[in-house]
């Protein structure tokens, strides 16, 4: 089935690209290739066609998340799969040239997503080659080397010329120590089988970090847990505690159309639990009453929320991983 950019339904009803062509888990089994799984990040001017190329790697419309709320931290935006690999791809919100303030501080956040990474993959156009912007990035892995390779994907190639994509190439290896060079066209697919063969083979050895059965309603799931997220920041302002984090645990498409999504604010002591609950529980009830409909209209459908709220001291050290990768939504720090 072809998943096209429908703005709410994504992923749930779509077969994943690389679902067909990935061999069922026994047989993964059997034949005793390790797992693999980490992360990629997917740093490149706007324009440059990050979307389209993840769309491509993970094979169904997944940012539509990203356009939701501008954070600093890393944000999943697909998993891919190929073979015994799991390939998580994390962007990088406001990764341009800044120059307010602000910006420069997202960008700074920004980059520590990218130097956590197991990959980073930076994207340029063909046709523009190395404008500015691609420099000013440049300028900054060389500053701060992240520790894992960066590999160059040219992109669009289909609009450029061959001798001026020699050129480029040329250009681009002298400005900067490439792990790898990829010349793609996300749009068209070419080059995109072989980049992604090539991440997949440098994932670290390791369990998948997401269940494939959740890997279709993911981003959804994570903007979810956001949403609530901001509620519980603009009710709690200074009070939110420190150590909280959402997790979306259920997500239930229901025959009438409508979706049953359960979730858990977990935070780390009793005292945080009660805050959050407000009295009577009312702060929790505003929250999750301003997420449902928050949710509802951006899902376009009716949306049954359902909060708990959980205190479990050690979560910080279970997800230690997520967390150096800011994939828990917690801006707190
Ligand atoms: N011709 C051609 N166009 C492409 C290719 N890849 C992406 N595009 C187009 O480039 C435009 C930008 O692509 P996006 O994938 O939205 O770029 P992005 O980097 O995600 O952009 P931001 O979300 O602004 O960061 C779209 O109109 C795409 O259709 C390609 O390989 N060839």
């Amino acid at each position: 089935m072809v998943c096209r950019g429908i703005k709410t339904k994504v992923a749930r009803d779509c077969v994943f690209r690389s679902d067909l062509d990935r061999p069922p888990s026994y047989l993964r089994s059997m034949t005793q290739t390790p797992a693999r799984a980490g992360f990629v990040a997917l740093i490149g001017e706007p324009n440059a066609g990050k979307s389209t190329l993840l769309n491509r790697m993970v094979g169904a419309k997944v940012s539509i998340v990203t356009h939701k709320v501008q954070t600093t931290r890393a944000r999943i935006r697909g998993v891919a799969i190929e073979g015994a690999s799991q390939i998580v791809f994390v962007d990088t919100p406001g990764l341009f040239r800044p120059r307010r303030r602000l910006d420069r501080a997202m960008v700074a956040a920004a980059w520590g997503g990218a130097s956590d990474a197991d990959v980073v993959v930076l994207l340029i156009e063909a046709q523009r080659g190395l404008t500015d912007g691609v420099r000013a990035i440049l300028d900054r892995l060389r500053d701060e080397p992240p520790k894992a390779p960066v590999v160059l994907a040219i992109n669009k190639i289909d609009r450029a010329p061959r001798d001026r994509l020699l050129g480029l190439t040329q250009e681009m290896a002298e400005a900067f120590d490439f792990a790898e060079v990829f010349m793609i066209s996300a749009e068209k697919g070419y080059g995109t089988d072989d980049l992604k063969a090539w991440l997949a083979g440098r994932m670290p050895e390791g369990p998948w970090l997401y269940p494939e059965d959740q890997i279709a309603d993911l981003p959804l799931r994570m903007l979810a847990a956001e949403t609530t997220r901001e509620k519980l920041t603009l009710r709690l302002h200074q009070e939110l505690p420190y150590q909280l984090t959402v997790e979306t645990e259920g997500w239930e498409e229901r025959a009438d159309g409508s979706v049953r999504i359960d979730q858990v604010v977990y935070v780390a002591r009793e005292g945080h639990r009660g805050i959050v609950l407000g009295r009577g529980g009312e702060t929790i009830k505003a929250v999750g009453k301003a997420a449902r409909e928050d949710l509802s209209e951006f899902l376009d459908r009716k949306v049954h929320l359902f909060l708990q709220v959980k205190v479990r001291e050690k979560w910080l050290d279970e997800r230690a991983r997520f967390e150096a990768m800011g994939l828990d939504f917690r801006d707190g720090g």
